[in-house]
């Protein structure tokens, strides 16, 4: 008989796999920690989009919480999809009951293709009620700027200020990441309120890069759920992602999926 560290993941369904829940237990698994999930809504999707968005009733995403917290528990959770305000509310209440420690918020707003992940109205929501109770939050540059509700954030210098005005929503820390600035490399911004750590790698030519801040998410809330630090949590996280990115793959005929097996090819 042995135990194994426990992550829960609070998101939405992706068919397609590459994403949202389906992308959290592989990293789960792959990280060796024992996956859960609570499902807040079904997607029907694909590497060309997202073609139906089907939120899930209250009560189902209630009784998914119980059902895990009060029995199996969890060292760290991870939160995506959140779709709507009701359910934001519900999920931070949960949240608090139970004092779960180690929170990452990954505040999915929009998918790649456009499609919307996070209700208008509910933005007031997540910022006021859930990203206080996160121990690390990390939003794309899109979900900052929506956070923040102005400014541009298109260079580094304003990552940096934007990453100390993120801090001060709330979060015990953030991870601004910058997948989506046009720059050679690609630059996550950490900030704890003391330190702030660039964490950089080499852009990665590829369009092949669907579920990959679900996936970095995820990896983070895994490696807490170990006890690792947050700074080491956020290491592991950058080198995973990144492997997966590079080795992601060509399925279907739109943006294809990260590997999150790639880790283990040798280098
Ligand atoms: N082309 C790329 N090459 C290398 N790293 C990337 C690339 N695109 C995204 N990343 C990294 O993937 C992670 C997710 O970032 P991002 O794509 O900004 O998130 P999201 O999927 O939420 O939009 C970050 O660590 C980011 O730096
Ligand atoms: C069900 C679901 N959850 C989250 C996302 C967004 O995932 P992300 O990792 O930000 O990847 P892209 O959509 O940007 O490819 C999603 N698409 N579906």
């Amino acid at each position: 008989m042995s135990t194994m560290a426990k992550a829960l993941t609070i998101a939405g369904s992706d068919s397609g796999g590459g994403a949202g829940i389906q992308a959290d237990l592989k990293t789960f698994q792959e990280r060796g920690v024992f996956g859960t999930s609570v499902i807040t809504a079904v997607t029907a999707q694909n590497t060309l989009g997202v073609h139906g968005v089907y939120p899930q009733s209250l009560e189902s995403i209630e009784a998914q919480l119980h059902a895990v917290l009060s029995d199996i528990g969890a060292d760290a959770l991870k939160t995506g999809m959140l779709f709507s305000a009701e359910i934001i509310e519900l999920v931070s209440k949960l949240c608090k009951e139970y004092n779960v420690t180690n929170i990452v918020v990954d505040p999915v707003m929009i998918a790649k293709g456009g499609s919307e992940l996070l209700q208008q109205e509910a933005v007031e929501a997540l910022t006021t009620q859930l990203l206080p109770l996160a121990t690390v939050i990390t939003p794309n540059l899109p979900e900052a700027e929506k956070i923040l509700g102005a400014g541009s954030i298109k260079t580094l210098g304003d990552m940096k200020e934007a990453v100390r005005e993120l801090k001060s929503v709330g979060p015990q820390s953030v991870v601004l990441k910058g997948g989506h600035l046009e720059d050679e490399i690609a630059t996550d911004l950490f900030f704890d309120g003391e330190r702030m750590i660039p964490f950089e790698t080499p852009r990665i030519n590829t369009k092949h890069t669907h579920g990959t801040g679900c996936t970095f998410a995820a990896c983070i809330a895994a490696e807490l759920a170990k006890g690792n630090s947050l700074v080491e949590s956020v290491t592991v996280a950058k080198q995973f992602i990144t492997a997966a990115i590079e080795h992601s793959l060509m399925l279907g005929t739109g943006i294809g999926p990260t590997n999150h097996a790639a880790h283990r090819l040798k280098k």
